[in-house]
C-alpha cells in the first residue's frame, strides 16, 4: 500500500485525538508511547493481546501480537498493543475457580470494547488462546463497529507417553482410571508430566479449536489460520497478515457486520457439526450473534445439524487432534469439501475482502491418504452430533453431544446433587451405579454462578468405565473434552426455579437423543405441589465480579449474555 492510499483518511475514530489544537494533551500522551507527527495522519490500529503466563494457551501471544503490530505498521497503520485477561479452563477446572471461566468471556469482551472505545481506535486485530478468548474477542468485535480481524493463538502439539499421543483430557481421565485402580500413581504422574508439551490451546477438537474453526468459517479469521498450530511459522505469518488485512478492511470499508451475517453464522455451525465440536459452541455462537444483532436460536443449530454429516475423527470421541487435522490439510480443506457438497454459503464476505468461495478456490484439498476426515458419503453419522433436547425438564432447551455414543436412550432414577463437588464425591465413593441419572443443579449461569464446565466429573466417569452407563444432566456445562452420556445447559436453570430445581432422588428421568427429549415422569399434582414448595435461594456470591455476573447474566438458551 502506498503512502498516498494511507492518507486517504482512514481515521474513522481516531481523528478526534489526532486533529485539533485542543487535543494537544491527548497527543502528548501518545507521543510518550512512541507516536510521531506522521503517525497522527494514520489510522490507529489496536492489537488486543490475551498474552499471559497463566496458561500454555496464551503464553506465546506476546510475540504474536508483535507480529500483528508489524503487519499493521507495514500496511500504513499506527499500531498499539493492549492486553486483556485470560483464565485457563484446564487450571480452573473442578474447583471454585471454574466459576470465573464463563464470566471471563464477558470480562474479555468488555475490556476490549472499553479500550477500543476509550482510545478511539480505528480498527484492531484480536488474538486469543484459551476457550473464552475466542468468543470474548468476537463479542467485542460484534459490539465495537470498527473493522477487525481475529487470530487464534493456535493448538498445542500432542504430548507423547509410551509412544502414544496424549493431551490434557488424558490427565482428566487418568484421575478416574487411578481411582478405579486401572493405573498407578506413577503412571498418573507420567501423564501429568507429558500431557502439555508447549505453547498452545488444548489439542483435541475441544472448545478452543472448535471456536477457532467456527470463526474462520464465519470469515473473521484469515484462511487456514484456525488450524495452524501455536508453535509454527505459519502462525506468526497469520498474525503479520492479520495486521495488514485489518488496514485493508479499513480502506475498503468492510466492517464486522458485513461479514458476521446470519449466513456466516450458519457456515460456522455447519463446520462445528462436521468437525464434531464442543457443546460450548452453541453458547458462544448465540452470544456472538447477540453482539452483532443476528437473530440466532437453538433451533437454528438443530435445523443445520440435520443436514450436516459428522466427518471428523477428532478427540474427544475420535482418535486425532488439531495438529493432525492441520497435517491432513486443515480447516480450509474440510470447508472445500463442505462447499462442494452445497453445505456452505460460498457468497459470504470474509476478512480477506473476498468471498468464502473465492478463498476456498485457492485452498489445497485434503491430503491424499489422510485418516482424519472421512468422505462426506461415509460419515460417522449422517447428521451433526450437537443435539438440542427439549421436554418438561428443559422447556427452553438443553444440549448434548452424541458423537461416539452407542446409547441413544436411557430411563433411570435421578440422583440429585446441588453441586458438582457432592456429585464427584458420590461417584468417587461408588455411590452412583450404572443406569443412574446424575443431576447436578444450581450450577447454571446465575446459580453457579458462572455455569462451570465439568470436565473433572465427566473425565472421572469415563475413566471409571461409566461413560455410557451413567447419564449426567446439569444446568452447568461441559468442556469440549467431555464425552459420555452428558446433557448440559438445561434451561431454565435451577436458580431461577427451572424444572431441574424440582427434581428429587428417585424421579424417573428419560433422555432420548433420537427424539430430542429430556423428560421427568412425575404426576401433575405432585409437580404443582413441588413448585409451590420451591423457595428461591439467595445468589451464592454476595459481591465482586461473580455477583455482578449472576445479577446480569441471561439464560444459557440465549447464550448467557450480560448486555
Ligand atoms: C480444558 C479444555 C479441554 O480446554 C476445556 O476447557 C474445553 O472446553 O475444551
Ligand atoms: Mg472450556
Amino acid at each position: 500500500m502506498s503512502d498516498r492510499d494511507v492518507q486517504k483518511d482512514l481515521r474513522i475514530r481516531s481523528k478526534v485525538i489526532s486533529e485539533g489544537s485542543n487535543r494537544a494533551p491527548n497527543r502528548a500522551m501518545l507521543r510518550a508511547v512512541g507516536l510521531k507527527d506522521e503517525d497522527f495522519q494514520k489510522p490507529m490500529v489496536g492489537v488486543a493481546s490475551t498474552w499471559s503466563e497463566v496458561t500454555p494457551c496464551n503464553m506465546h501471544i506476546r510475540e504474536l501480537a508483535e507480529e500483528a503490530k508489524a503487519g499493521a505498521k507495514e500496511a500504513g497503520g499506527a499500531p498499539l498493543i493492549f492486553n486483556t485477561i485470560t483464565v485457563s479452563d484446564g487450571i480452573s477446572m473442578g474447583h471454585e475457580g471454574m466459576r470465573y471461566s464463563l464470566p471471563s468471556r464477558e470480562v474479555i469482551a468488555d475490556s476490549i470494547e472499553t479500550v477500543v472505545g476509550a482510545e478511539r481506535l480505528d480498527a484492531y486485530v484480536a488474538i486469543g488462546g484459551c476457550d473464552k478468548n475466542m468468543p470474548g474477542c468476537m463479542i467485542a468485535i460484534g459490539r465495537t463497529e470498527v473493522p477487525a480481524v481475529f487470530v487464534y493463538g493456535g493448538t498445542i502439539r500432542p504430548g507423547k507417553l509410551d509412544g502414544q499421543d496424549i493431551d490434557i483430557v488424558s490427565a482428566f481421565e487418568g484421575v478416574g482410571q487411578y481411582n478405579k485402580g486401572g493405573i498407578d500413581r506413577d503412571h498418573l504422574h507420567q501423564i501429568e508430566c507429558h500431557a502439555c508439551p508447549g505453547a498452545g490451546s488444548c489439542g483435541g477438537m475441544y472448545t478452543a479449536n472448535t471456536m477457532a474453526s467456527a470463526i474462520e468459517a464465519m470469515g473473521m479469521s484469515l484462511p487456514g489460520s484456525s488450524s495452524h498450530p501455536a508453535e509454527t511459522a505459519e502462525k506468526r505469518n497469520d498474525c503479520r497478515k492479520a495486521g495488514q488485512a485489518v488496514v485493508q478492511l479499513l480502506e475498503k470499508g468492510i466492517y464486522p457486520k458485513d461479514i458476521m451475517t446470519r449466513k456466516a453464522f450458519e457456515n460456522a455451525i455447519t463446520v462445528v457439526m462436521a468437525l464434531g465440536g464442543s457443546t460450548n459452541a452453541i453458547l458462544h455462537l448465540l452470544a456472538m450473534a447477540h453482539a452483532i444483532d443476528v437473530d440466532l436460536t437453538m433451533e437454528d443449530f438443530e435445523r443445520i445439524r440435520k443436514r450436516v454429516p459428522h466427518i471428523a475423527d477428532l478427540k474427544p470421541s475420535g482418535r486425532y487432534v488439531m495438529q493432525d487435522l492441520y497435517e491432513a490439510g486443515g480447516v480450509p480443506a474440510v470447508m472445500k469439501e463442505l462447499l462442494q457438497a452445497g453445505l456452505l454459503h460460498g457468497d459470504c464476505l470474509t476478512v480477506t475482502g473476498k468471498t468464502l468461495a473465492e478463498n476456498l478456490a485457492d485452498a489445497a484439498p485434503l491430503k491424499e491418504g489422510q485418516q482424519v476426515i472421512r468422505p462426506l458419503e461415509q460419515p460417522f453419522r449422517q447428521t451433526g452430533p450437537l443435539v438440542v433436547l427439549k421436554g418438561n425438564l428443559a422447556p427452553e432447551g438443553a444440549v448434548a453431544k452424541i458423537s461416539g455414543l452407542k446409547v441413544t436412550q436411557l430411563t433411570g432414577p435421578a440422583k440429585v446433587f446441588d453441586s458438582e463437588d457432592d456429585a464427584t464425591e458420590a461417584i468417587l465413593s461408588d455411590q452412583v451405579q450404572a443406569g443412574d441419572v446424575v443431576v447436578i443443579r444450581y450450577e447454571g449461569p446465575k446459580g453457579g454462578p458462572g455455569m462451570p464446565e465439568m470436565l473433572s466429573i465427566t473425565g472421572i466417569l469415563v475413566g471409571k468405565g461409566l461413560g455410557e452407563k451413567v447419564a449426567l444432566i446439569t444446568d452447568g456445562r461441559f468442556s469440549g473434552g467431555s464425552h459420555g452420556f452428558v446433557i448440559g445447559h438445561v434451561a431454565p436453570e435451577a436458580q431461577v426455579g427451572g424444572p431441574i430445581a424440582l427434581l428429587q432422588d428417585g424421579d424417573s428421568i428419560t433422555i432420548d437423543s433420537k427424539e430430542r427429549l429430556l423428560h421427568v415422569d412425575v404426576s401433575e399434582e405432585e409437580w404443582e405441589a413441588r413448585k409451590r414448595a420451591w423457595k428461591e435461594r439467595p445468589l451464592p456470591v454476595e459481591r465482586g465480579v461473580l455477583n455482578k455476573y449472576a445479577r446480569l447474566v441471561s439464560s444459557a438458551s440465549r447464550g448467557a449474555v450480560t448486555d
